[in-house]
């Protein structure tokens, strides 16, 4: 089942056009990892397929919905399904770990046990801490306990893992990996680090002048003779 297909998408700020040609499926279960030098449109992309951002030319279909079809009602049922991880905000500021789970787990109607959570992402001991306090990694940690509150289809992180120290970085993709295959959902994320797109992506999507100049399998892209992820993106891109 495609989770998401994406054709020929074009988007533009003014005169600046980002997205020049993108295509692009996502399939039920795989982990894709999104890459592209600095300013290439990849937070752009993904905002477009969680449905955050309009564009301007070719077709966009999550969940096989094509999403300009979408009445604001169907919108808003379609984004019940997808769990989004951003950047942590300033709007979680006077919350404790454990109230933002509960307003969570209130929003998304949920019937995952916080407690288990709690478990699960060792979050016992910062529980009763406000979440502006914690350090960069327990915010991304608490944000994806968050996500999975609404037992997604499709988790959409951007960077998820930029500024973790490496055990921080091996927990969150312990619960990333983990999600996948318990529940066979689908993770799309972009990050710079090519190391974690060769240990834990199924494909990769290259964004390089505007276009998908590569959409193919992890394995394949090594199979056709790059030694790593990394000299593949040192080959395709310049500097
Ligand atoms: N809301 C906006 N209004 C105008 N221009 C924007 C907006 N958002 C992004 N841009 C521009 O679009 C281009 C792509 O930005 P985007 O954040 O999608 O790239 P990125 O690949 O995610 O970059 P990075 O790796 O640095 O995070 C950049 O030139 C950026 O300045």
């Amino acid at each position: 089942m495609n989770i998401v297909q994406v054709k020929q998408l074009k988007k533009a700020y003014g005169a600046n056009q980002v997205l020049q040609g993108i295509d692009f499926t996502a399939q039920a279960g795989e982990i894709i990892g999104v890459i592209g030098k600095n300013g290439a449109g990849k937070s752009t992309f993904l905002e477009i397929v969680m449905t955050l951002k309009p564009y301007d030319e070719g077709t966009v279909s999550v969940l096989n919905q094509e999403v300009r079809t979408l009445s604001a009602q169907q919108l808003v049922e379609m984004r019940m399904q997808i769990a989004v991880v951003l950047q942590p905000t300033q709007f979680y500021k006077s919350l404790k770990v454990v109230e933002l789970l509960k307003l969570f787990k209130a929003y998304y109607q949920s019937t995952v046990n916080i407690e288990k959570i709690i478990t699960d992402f060792k979050l016992q001991p910062y529980r009763k801490k406000y979440f502006d306090k914690l350090s960069g990694g327990w915010k991304q940690i608490v944000s994806l306990a968050i996500a999975f509150l609404s037992e997604p289809k499709m988790l959409i992180l951007d960077e998820p893992t930029t500024g973790l120290d490496p055990h921080m970085r091996n927990m969150l993709w312990m619960y990333i990996t983990d999600y996948n295959k318990r529940t066979g959902g689908t993770v799309i994320l972009t990050t710079h680090n090519m190391d974690e797109v060769e240990l834990y992506c199924d494909k990769v999507l290259l964004i390089n002048n505007g276009v998908s100049e590569v959409f193919s399998k992890t394995k394949q892209i090594l199979d056709d003779g790059y030694s790593s992820i990394n000299d593949f993106y040192l080959s395709k891109v310049s500097g």
